[in-house]
């Protein structure tokens, strides 16, 4: 018998989560069946989203994630015994039995690595997973970035958004990475090759934002939402895009903003009042932007071309990546508040 340990959802996140809104316990796993297979894991992913979709997961289900588990058990000729795998849809647990077939939503529930090409296993849960998924097409198929153009990308030091700076020079564009933190702005600009890099934190964000982009900005890869990115949005240029990948500055917020601010514009050295318009939508007429949201699984049927590309480019040097590493099982929630907090640089990790 296996025992596998598992943390439940317990209490509904109000805020940032606390460590007894989830419970750790333990389970006896029955021997598996014909078409199933036991796969132990090693690495967990820690991810925002598991913030943001909380609200719509069942109180007493094991909390949602993805892991790289090594198979230990197979009766599934698919999964053999010590491939390592993507359990995408396993949770936050050590031992998981499954049949390796699709959700009835038709989401993939686990699929072999393919071969990592000496690169650390873990990066399928970033770089050469859905984070990089993530930043590859949510960029490149809604910005559609050409050479020349300025790019500002927030949450620029994290999985996505450090991934989505890089290909953006990549494509032969001026990056602006905003995070919150001055060592981050460091490694965007040193490291990554940024062209700029602003706090958001700092006072002066509107005025040195400005500063940054005397040319506006074309293209806006949005990790954060709020005030942040309404700064950002008021800066584009005619016919600029904005990819709405993710809100994180609200994904705590206990009531969630509705509304309009009032905001002034600039437009040909005039300002405008937008008493009526409101803050992003003003600027999303006068400029003629177009702003698309998306879920990086619209791209499945492509999910293995955006992984061999990113490990192209990480091959090449083009493309360097970054893992904040927590070790145990036992601190996964640690690792997951640390996260929601700015703790990691790149991608947040667990290793079991
Ligand atoms: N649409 C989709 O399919 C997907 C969307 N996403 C979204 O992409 C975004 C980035 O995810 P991911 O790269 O995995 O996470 P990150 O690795 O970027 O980690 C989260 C980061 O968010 C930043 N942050 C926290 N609070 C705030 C705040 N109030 N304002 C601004 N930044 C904040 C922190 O960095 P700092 O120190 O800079 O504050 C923290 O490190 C998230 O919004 C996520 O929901 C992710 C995957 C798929
Ligand atoms: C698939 C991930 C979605 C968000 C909002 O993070």
């Amino acid at each position: 018998m296996v025992k596998a340990r598992k943390y439940v959802f317990q209490k509904q996140f109000e805020g940032l989560p606390k460590e007894t809104d989830l419970k750790l316990v333990e389970e006896e796993l029955p021997p598996i069946k014909d078409g199933e297979f036991l796969a132990e894991a090693v690495f967990l992913s820690v991810d925002p989203y598991m913030r943001a979709y909380a609200p719509q997961l069942p109180l007493g289900s094991t909390f949602i994630g993805s892991q790289v588990a090594k198979v230990i058990e197979s009766k599934n000729s698919s999964f053999p015994v010590g491939q390592y795998i993507v359990g995408n849809s396993f949770g936050w647990r050590t031992h998981t039995i499954s049949d390796g077939k699709p959700t009835q939503a038709g989401q993939l529930t686990a699929w072999l690595i393919p071969d990592p090409e000496g690169l650390p296993l873990s990066y399928s849960l970033g770089v050469l997973g859905m984070p990089g998924n993530t930043a590859y097409f949510g960029f490149l198929e809604i910005c559609r970035p050409k050479s020349g153009e300025t790019v500002v990308v927030t949450g620029a030091a994290g999985a996505v958004g450090s991934i989505v700076g890089q290909i953006a020079k990549i494509k032969g564009c001026t990056v602006i990475g905003i995070a919150g933190s001055e060592e981050k702005g460091k490694w965007l600009v040193d490291e990554l090759k940024f062209d700029r890099f602003i706090n958001y934190k700092d006072k002066d964000f509107e005025k040195k934002l400005k500063a940054a982009t005397p040319k506006g900005v074309d293209c806006y890869f949005d990790n954060v939402g709020g005030e942040i990115s309404t700064q950002i949005i008021n800066r584009m240029n005619k016919f600029g895009r904005i990819s709405v990948c993710g809100s994180i500055s609200g994904y705590n917020d206990k009531e969630k903003a509705r509304g309009m601010r009032f905001w002034w514009h600039p437009v040909q050295n005039y300002y405008f009042f937008t008493f009526l318009a409101g803050a992003v939508q003003f600027a999303v007429v006068s400029q003629q932007l177009k702003m698309e949201g998306f879920i990086v699984h619209r791209w499945l049927d492509r999910w293995f071309e955006g992984i061999k590309q990113n490990k192209q480019w990480i091959k090449e040097g083009k493309l360097k990546y970054r893992e904040s590493v927590t070790e145990g099982f036992d601190n996964m929630f640690k690792a997951f508040v640390d996260m929601l907090q700015g703790g990691n640089t790149g991608k947040a990790i667990v290793k079991v």
